[in-house]
């Protein structure tokens, strides 16, 4: 199987404030001594992603959003469009994470329109699925993911840079992470399920774990068949502990 570079992105979900840029700088001074063997993203709030884009101009740190709205503009109060986040600096953005799906109801369809706006404006979309512990105990986790999948990638997906997210709901924040066969059951499945809806388009975009990553668990995590990343929540926030991650690849 073609495996792309390897995509490290750091979800700041949301934390941060003007202090949080000094991270980012750090981040970005290490990276340029020393340059990264993958790609590295940090996901900061609306409210960062001017400053952090300027703060990592011209380095190897590329910036995204978190979420972003179907539309372009209009009357949506506290909503920002993906040309906003674009126009902002931002290059990727994560949608349908399971804190959005849960806090906010986004569903499948909702993650794909997204998506399709996402791409409109040029972002790269990072798309999240992941099961919950109660579907997971229930045999359940293969069958919902790869459901998650097919409706949460748009169709005409084709030829754009995209990737999948997995990330068990059970496994965020909570320090617990699936055993590497698990990993592997399920990153499988999901490229079943790419391939199944995009035919050849679904083979190359990489498939990010997400979950408790951790500058200890990182290498073994990285090294499972089908993982082409990670998307990386409380250990982002700190560049040492990111650094950790990224040089675990
Ligand atoms: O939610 C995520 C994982 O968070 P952790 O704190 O790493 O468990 C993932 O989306 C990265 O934000």
């Amino acid at each position: 199987m073609k495996q792309s570079v390897k995509l490290i992105a750091g979800n700041w979900k949301m934390n941060g404030v003007a202090g949080s840029l000094a991270e980012a700088e750090a981040l970005k001074q290490a990276l340029d001594a020393e340059p990264a063997a993958c790609r590295v993203a940090v996901c900061p709030p609306a409210t960062l992603i001017d400053r952090v884009a300027t703060t990592v101009k011209g380095g190897a740190v590329e910036v995204g959003g978190q979420d972003c709205h179907v539309e372009v503009c209009g009357a949506f109060t506290g909503c920002v469009s993906a040309e906003m986040l674009t126009d902002a600096g931002a290059s990727l953005v994560i949608l349908g994470h399971s804190e959005r799906r849960a806090g906010f109801g986004e569903t499948d369809a909702d993650v794909a329109a997204k998506t399709e706006a996402a791409l409109a404006a040029g972002l790269e979309p990072i798309i999240c699925v992941g099961e919950t512990l109660e579907q997971r105990q229930a045999g359940d986790a293969v069958a919902v993911v790869s459901a998650q999948v097919t409706g949460s990638l748009p169709e005409s997906l084709s030829g754009e840079a995209f990737a999948v997210a997995y990330e068990p709901v059970w496994a965020i924040g909570t320090g617990l992470t699936p055993t590497l066969e698990q990993i592997e059951e399920v990153h499988g499945a999901v490229r079943a399920a790419m391939v199944a809806r995009l035919g050849e388009g679904g083979r190359t975009a990489p498939i990010l774990y997400g979950g408790s990553v951790k500058p200890s668990n990182a290498a073994e995590i990285l090294k499972v068949a089908e993982v082409g990343g990670a998307l990386v929540g409380g250990a982002s926030l700190k560049a040492a502990d990111f650094l950790g991650i990224i040089r675990a690849v």
